[in-house]
């Protein structure tokens, strides 16, 4: 189903949804009845999201959680220790645990606030050999934004099933139970776990009504559900740390629902990029295909900002990325090809951090490049980087700071000094 932000209603066997009311006595088939909130009940109508789900069994009906084991580098949060105000930036990582699947796998790399203050992003990297069979997993901290970077995965959740492939993105609203799926091989990617606000498609301003991320190249699932009366194991993550509990049923068996509190997916490559037909080139907030916003205007608590392929036809100017420093702390990451802004270190399945107000920009061999270039129309190809972008300034995590590289700074060492008349 189509849409972003609408209003859906789909059920995987006739008749389980019931018509023109959310709670009738008796639901067809002894299902039950749930309402999954996900804005306070008396949000503005423009914010309100909620869904109702028909379940063969209440999500109520579970044993006490206790701690969970494994995920031994999905952590809590940083440490304390004083930060350095350095740039740092990781090649893919080599020693991630192997044999794991979507939860076990999963690398918190960048923190920023207590998932209990409802605010702040953080950035995780995982990498999965095993599907999730008879396991779930829940995030009650916040939406997962999953952004594989290599192999394909399938993400079963309560509204029904998507497949994303490198590419593409998901999102998995907070609360909604989940597992993933592989279709063999390994799968990497990136998460963007957001406590704030839920992402949203940002305002379009004197853009006008079309651009950037269309609505309606955003993809919901339709109902699926599975009947399996086995052991299964619910991972949570809650304020920071990740719990589990028993079940003796799959929880994903939701046969119908309604509502606008929903997963989705969406091909990056349908991103109607704008940039510009004169000269300089318009701040990155241009690339925004989604935003979280904080409560200060125009701050955000987290945006998804992607740098697609794209033409790049600025007359008299410097192309790529410019000097800057910047009051929003920016985590970057790279799903294919070169970023324009370095010329070397930066790979797939990479990372970057430029954090509040340090300096960074091009490299010296891509300032280079870029100040010699003969200025004719060319097209950025065969690229896909993403940053997500945030008014908190983002903690590495003790595991992230031992894998950094040690020598980011030589990026931009060795400028020339300017010559004064
Ligand atoms: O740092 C980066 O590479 C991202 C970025 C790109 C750009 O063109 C302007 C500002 C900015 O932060
Ligand atoms: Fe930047």
């Amino acid at each position: 189903m189509t849409g972003f932000g609408g209003q859906f209603e789909t059920e995987a066997v006739a008749g389980a949804l019931p018509k023109g009311r959310n709670s009738p006595q008796r639901p067809s088939y002894g299902l039950y009845a749930e309402q999954l909130s996900g804005s306070a009940f008396t949000a503005p109508r423009h914010e309100n999201r909620r869904s109702w789900l028909y379940r063969m069994r209440p999500t109520a009906d579970h044993r006490p959680f206790e701690p969970f084991g494994g995920a031994r580098l999905f952590s809590a949060a940083s440490g304390e220790a004083p930060l350095a105000p350095n740039r740092l930036r990781w090649d893919p990582l080599n020693d991630l645990p192997d044999g794991t699947d979507f939860v076990d796998g999963m690398a918190t790399m960048l923190a920023t606030r207590d998932p209990a203050e409802l605010i702040g992003v953080n950035v995780h990297i995982y990498r999965a050999t095993r599907s999730m069979d008879r396991r779930v997993f829940a995030n009650a901290d916040g939406e997962m934004l999953v952004i594989p970077q290599e192999g394909e995965i399938e993400l079963f959740t309560e509204m029904g099933r998507l497949r994303v492939a490198p590419g593409w993105i998901a999102l998995v609203p907070r609360g909604v139970r989940f597992r993933v799926m592989l279709g063999g091989g390994v799968a990497r990617g990136y998460v963007a776990e957001n406590f704030g606000s839920p992402f949203r498609l940002p305002e379009l301003g004197p853009i006008g009504s079309n651009g950037l991320a269309n609505a309606r190249d955003f993809e919901t699932p339709v109902a699926s559900y599975e009947d399996r009366d086995e052991p299964f194991e619910l991972v949570q993550k809650s304020l920071g740390h990740l719990w589990t509990t028993h079940l003796d049923h799959s929880p994903l068996d939701v046969v119908a629902w309604h509502g606008n509190y929903v997963p989705w997916r969406y091909e990056l490559a349908r991103f109607n990029t704008i940039g510009t037909v004169s000269f300089d080139h318009p701040d990155p907030s241009i690339f925004t295909v989604l935003t979280s916003p904080s409560e200060t205007p125009g701050r955000a608590n987290a945006d998804f900002v992607i740098f697609p392929p794209r033409w790049m036809v600025g007359e008299d100017t410097f192309r790529p990325p410019w000097f800057h420093r910047n009051v929003m702390s920016e985590a970057m990451g790279l799903i294919h090809g070169d970023y324009d802004a370095k010329a070397e270190g930066f790979r797939p399945g990479g990372l970057s951090l430029h954090n509040i107000m340090s300096g960074h920009g091009p490299d010296v061999e891509s300032w280079r490049k870029a100040s010699g270039a003969e200025l004719k129309p060319v097209k950025i190809e065969g690229t896909m980087a993403f940053m997500v972008e945030t008014c908190w300034p983002y903690r590495p995590t003790s595991y992230a700071l031992e894998h950094a590289q040690p020598d980011y700074d030589q990026a931009w060492a060795d400028f020339p000094k300017a010559k004064m008349p």
